[in-house]
């Protein structure tokens, strides 16, 4: 498939030789380091929302949009907005490669959606196979990236990565990480209605996997603490959570599941590694990552994010 490339049309930033701080190249017109972020799937229902809260990300200098169509069109659109990233559009296989040199992230929602009476594993037969070629190419063309993945199902698409990454050499575990922001998000928003407190002072840590019952809001661990929160209040919080989910899937009817949220959600995760990538301390968010916490060799618990000698370090925090 022959599909164009459109770059914005800002000059380039040139980075110049102050790397006191964790040692990454900065830019000369710019306060913040040089950072290339790609989107795998960027012109599908989560992408173009991301696409868009990224390049309003001030960490962000390079903004690559990949999908296998569409693309030139969502990269034109955003690489409009006059802030830092500049943006180029890749579309087709043949591009990949392009798309990803030099990432330093890479987030992945990339993949179909659920209908409604479908469970995040009927996805399993499409998107292990995308998963898998989209982390053959990341082992090729940006192994040291992050990888930030968004297609489900997210308990199984991460060990796909995990192993397409082990098979080329390039596997760290510090690196991959199943994003189970969204989870976070909900269960922020839910306990905060409920216990009538601002949303914004609202912490609940949620460990597990993404995917049902798998997903376990720690509303025992919620801060601000809440004294009037019964047994059964906790049940249904945590069932909500669970199902949050499933409810927009059956909400939007047939067409998709949650876009606008996960967007901000992967926003949010994104924002996270680059904070962590950057050098800023005490970054913690839940994601899905290998794990010794459990027997279970992958676990959803709060990781740490900081910059450790050339490398991204992730320590478990996690309680129960
Ligand atoms: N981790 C989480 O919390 C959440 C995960 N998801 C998952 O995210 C995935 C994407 O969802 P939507 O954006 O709503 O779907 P969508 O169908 O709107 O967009 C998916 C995009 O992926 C692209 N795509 C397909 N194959 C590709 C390939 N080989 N390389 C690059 N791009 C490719 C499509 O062209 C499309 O633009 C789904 O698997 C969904 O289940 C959705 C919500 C929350
Ligand atoms: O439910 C789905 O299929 C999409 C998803 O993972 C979520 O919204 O948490």
């Amino acid at each position: 498939m022959k599909a164009a490339v459109l770059r914005s049309s800002r000059a380039a930033l040139r980075p110049c030789t102050c790397r006191h701080l964790v040692g990454r190249s900065y830019s000369s017109t710019e306060s913040s380091p040089e950072s290339k972020v790609a989107i795998l799937g960027a012109a599908g229902g989560i992408g173009q929302p991301l696409a868009l809260l990224m390049k309003l990300n001030p960490l962000i200098s390079s903004l690559s949009l990949y999908d296998i169509a569409n693309t030139p069109g969502v990269a034109a659109d955003v690489s409009h907005i006059n802030s830092r990233a500049q943006v180029a559009g890749y579309a087709g296989e043949e591009q990949l490669g392009e798309a990803l040199d030099g990432s330093d992230i890479v987030i992945i929602p990339a993949g179909v959606p659920r209908k409604p009476g479908m469970t995040r594993d009927d996805l399993f037969k499409i998107n292990a196979g995308i998963v898998k070629s989209l982390c053959t190419a990341i082992a090729k063309y940006c192994p040291n990236a992050l990888v930030n993945m968004i297609s489900n199902p997210v308990n199984s698409t991460v060990p796909i990565a995990a192993e397409v990454f082990k098979k080329a050499g390039t596997f760290d575990e510090r690196k991959l990480f199943g994003v189970t922001t969204l989870d976070v998000v909900r269960a922020k928003t839910f306990y905060a209605g409920k216990v009538k407190v601002p949303v914004a002072e609202v912490n609940v840590p949620v460990v597990g996997g993404h995917a049902g019952i798998t997903i376990l809001p720690l509303f025992s661990q919620a801060a601000p603490k809440s004294s009037n929160l019964s047994d059964d209040d906790i049940k249904a919080l945590t069932k909500r959570t669970q199902d949050g989910g499933t409810e927009v899937v059956e909400a939007k009817a047939g067409k998709g599941s949650a876009t606008l949220s996960m967007a901000y959600a992967g926003a949010v995760f994104a924002d996270a590694c680059l904070k962590g990538l950057n050098g800023v301390p005490d970054i913690v968010e839940c994601s899905f990552v290998q794990s010794s916490i459990t027997d279970l060799p992958f676990f959803a618990s709060k990781a740490r994010k900081e910059w450790r000698g050339g490398s991204l370090w992730i320590g478990s925090s996690f309680r129960l």
